[in-house]
């Protein structure tokens, strides 16, 4: 599901909603909320998407991706059904892939599952600023000479856009508040 609004619409105030429904309900561990900056993760008492990647991240020396390890992925999102990611105009297809990878894992769940079973809703307009060394969820990916082998950047961004093709909700929140 994604929840697109332009700037004073109520995305936080519904965030917050949200988060005091589960609370209230008693199921606050279900829910996760990230976000792709530090002041995006605090502003809704989240987590930095990047703190849970960091195992799955590849260092210089390391051409290939460090094996991710799945015990503390399993133990991370044991309990987590619901993901807020916030700001998702700076989350490309790459990092929309390796969150996809890093839930797969930590769910055990078959590749085919999008994002280990969890459901994801995604907060904020996707056409804002473009994110960092990524291509934007929007991205119409071009096809590549049937001759030319795909990186591993290319096949990153092919899960992310398949990802995007499966939103199958969209909430527009309109109506500015003012207070
Ligand atoms: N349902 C509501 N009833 C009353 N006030 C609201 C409601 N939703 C939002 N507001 C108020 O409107 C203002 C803007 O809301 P909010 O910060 O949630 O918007 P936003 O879409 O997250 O904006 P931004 O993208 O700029 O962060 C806030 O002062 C908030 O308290």
């Amino acid at each position: 599901m994604c929840v697109p609004g332009p700037g004073g619409t109520g995305k936080s105030r519904l965030i917050d909603a949200i988060s005091c429904y589960f609370v209230e309900t008693q199921r606050k561990e279900k829910l996760r909320k990230l976000g792709p900056t530090a002041v995006s993760a605090s502003l809704i008492g989240g987590h930095m998407i990047h703190s849970f990647l960091a195992y799955l991240r590849s260092t210089k020396h390391q051409k290939k991706t460090v094996k991710p390890d799945s015990s503390t992925a399993e133990k991370d999102w044991k309990y987590v059904e619901y993901l807020i990611i916030d700001e998702i105009f700076i989350v490309g297809l790459r990092l929309l892939a390796r969150l996809n990878e890093l839930l797969t894992l930590g769910k055990r769940a078959p590749p085919e599952v999008p994002f280990g079973g969890i459901n994801i809703i995604l907060f904020d307009d996707y056409i804002q600023y473009m994110p960092v060394l990524d291509k934007p969820l929007y991205a119409n990916l071009e096809r590549r000479s049937s001759t030319c082998l795909p990186t591993e950047a290319d096949v990153q961004y092919g899960v992310g856009h398949s990802l995007v093709l499966q939103i199958n909700t969209a909430i527009k929140l309109t109506q500015p508040n003012e207070n």
